[in-house]
This record gives structure tokens, sequence and C-alpha cells, in this order.
């Protein structure tokens, strides 16, 4: 009797793929996406959704709690590396910057608006974070987004707010709820077609907030060794947002030595009066009560992986010359502490 088709690489005989993801509306949205694409570059080939509640949807812990990270991703992974699926469609800004051995990230496709927006509650008339009383409540349960609201608007009250995005848009409108606004990514927003809630697009230049590192991108992962997926995702894949976002996560992974830094990216492909393009990064890290700063803008050479994850350790080392690394050990030390 023939042996069973191999699920693995080299079996050039495959035809059908199976996609892992969540089952929130975002991520099924995304996998669709993601589909769409390799369907128009491998219309041979069948691609089958597999989702599933991760234990990070379960659960209720804190968000900010890095331990609770990987809880996004890691039951899909264990699926990816027994073969029971091919490929996982993440949001980017979940997958930790290290994965398992034997899975990767493969190029990704165009990224969606990286920034973060500002959204008033339903009915209110403001319309920037100036514009809000003092003591109004901002909902973030991210400790990036609560820094730079305490270094940039004192005068604001940050609280937790957890949840899908549907969940969290119906706590910021309930009546008697304690928020003002929220600050979520666009992103998210616009590929759920809630584009009309957002209030104000924020960055360096309005409202000064840096956004984190992969946001707005997917992470497209499958397994090391799975070459023909590597290269069905080579013809989808658009380099500009998968050089950046590779830069961005070797910065993080480079700062971070296991905890989630409080940390805020901007990266902008600009041209150069050469007519080259340089791949621009901004990025600071900031103690969580928004006291003490590191910030840094550098221009990089950028036109391969390799090249991407050199130009994130420079970035990261003018981070630590600006001060960083005092202000991610007092936030390490505070964490062992309480733990
Ligand atoms: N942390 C949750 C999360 N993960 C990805 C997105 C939005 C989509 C994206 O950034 O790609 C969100 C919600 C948010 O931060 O508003």
């Amino acid at each position: 009797m023939a042996a069973p088709p191999n699920p693995s690489s080299a079996d050039r005989s495959r035809r059908v793929f199976t996609v892992g993801t969540r089952s929130s509306k975002l991520a099924l949205m995304q996998t669709d996406m993601v589909v769409a694409e390799l369907k128009k570059v491998c219309p041979e080939y069948e691609f089958k959704i597999h989702s599933r509640e991760t234990a990070g949807d379960r659960s209720m812990i804190a968000l900010r709690d890095f331990t609770t990270k990987n809880l996004w991703t890691e039951e899909l992974e264990e699926l990816l590396i027994k073969g029971d699926v091919d490929i996982i469609v993440h949001s980017l800004k979940d997958v930790p910057t290290l994965l398992p051995a034997g899975c990767t990230l493969g190029p990704t496709l165009e990224r969606e608006d990286s920034r973060d927006v500002l959204v008033m509650k339903q009915g209110s008339t403001a319309s920037s974070l100036e514009e809000l009383p003092a003591g109004s409540v901002v909902g973030t349960s991210s400790i990036r987004r609560t820094a730079q609201l305490a270094r940039l608007y004192p005068r604001l009250k940050v609280m937790d707010v957890r949840g899908n995005i549907g969940t969290r848009l119906a706590k910021l409108d309930a009546e008697d709820g304690p928020y003002s606004c929220l600050i979520l990514a666009a992103a998210g927003l616009l590929r759920l077609d809630l584009g009309d809630r957002i209030t104000k697009y924020l960055d360096s230049k309005n409202g000064g907030m840096l956004y984190a590192v992969g946001q707005g991108a997917l992470g497209i992962e499958i397994r090391k060794e799975d070459e023909a997926l590597h290269l069905m995702l080579s013809k989808i894949g658009h380099n500009e947002t998968t050089f950046a976002v590779l830069a961005e996560r070797s910065l993080l992974r480079t700062l971070e030595g296991g905890c989630s830094a409080p940390l805020g990216v901007e990266t902008e492909w600009v041209h150069t009066v050469e007519g080259l393009k340089k791949l621009r990064m901004r990025a600071i890290v900031v103690s969580v009560d928004g006291s003490e700063i590191a910030e840094v803008e550098v221009d990089g050479d950028v036109d391969s992986n390799e090249t991407a994850e050199r130009f994130g350790i420079t970035v990261a080392n003018a981070l630590v010359a600006e001060g960083a690394g005092k202000i991610l050990e007092a936030i390490e030390r505070t964490k062992r502490a309480s733990s």
C-alpha cells in the first residue's frame, strides 16, 4: 500500500493547505485576506481554514502582563509544528519576537495603516485628547499607550479596557461607563469597517503617539522547512512591509530580553536626494509614569531581511545610548518585585 501523503514541506504533490487562525472576527477577516491572495497566485491549490479560540481569547488575565503574550499564539503553533495546520495568520503585533524552534514568519502582505487612533465616546463633541477636561478617562490596556499618555497628557487618567474591538467600543459607549475615549489601532477598526469611529489619527506629529512594533501588519507563520510555502508567500509578499516589520521586531527583540517593553515606533520609507529609498525609524521608550524617555530617529539602508534585522539592532543601540536601558531595567525591577 502507498505511504500516506507526507504533510511536510518537500512533498510537491500537496494540494490542500490548512490555515490556522484565532476565531475573532478580525482574525478571520485577516485570514480571508491572506487566503484570497494565495488563491490568486496558486489557483490550483485548496485552502482550508481552521479557526479556534485561543487561551488569550478566554483569559481574564491582564493583557499588560507580558507572560500572557504567548497565549494568543502558542496553541496554534503546536498545530503548525504537528502539521495539523500549514500556515497561521496572526496580527503581527501579537506575535512574540522569539518563535518556537521550527517556526518562522514568511513574507507578508502590505501593511494596513499602522497608526494608533483616538476614538471618542458616541455623542462626545471633543475631537482631540487636548480638548478633554482634566481627569477624563482614556481606555487602554497597553503599557506603551499608558506610558506615552502619562508623558504627553498627564492631566488625563488611564484605565484598563479588555476584550475584542467590538467589546471595547461597547464599554466605551455604555452610558454609565467611565471612559471618555479609547486609543485603538487604526488597522483593526479599518479592517472591520469601523473606520467611522475614528476621531483622530495619532502619530509623532499629531498627538505624539508612536505605535506598537508590527502594528497594522499580518504575521504569516509557517514551518521553517516548508519550502513550498516560502515560495508561495514570496509571491504575495510586499517587500517594504516585510523589511520594515523585520526591522521593528529586531529592535524589540534586542531591547526586551524577555519583557514587553513600553516601546513605540514609527517607520516610513523615504526617498533620498540620490533617488534611493531608505527606511526611517523613529523609536521611543518611555518609563511607565512618563517621567523618563529615550527617543531616536535613524535612517537605514535596508533592502533584504538581513539588512532589515541589522538596522533594528542599530536603532536599539541608539536607543540604549539615549538611556533606554536604564528605563527598561527599572521596569524589570518593579515587575520582579511584584511577582
Ligand atoms: N492587542 C490587540 C490587537 N492586536 C491587533 C490589533 C489591531 C490590528 C493590528 O494592529 O494589526 C489589536 C487591537 C488594538 O490594539 O486596537
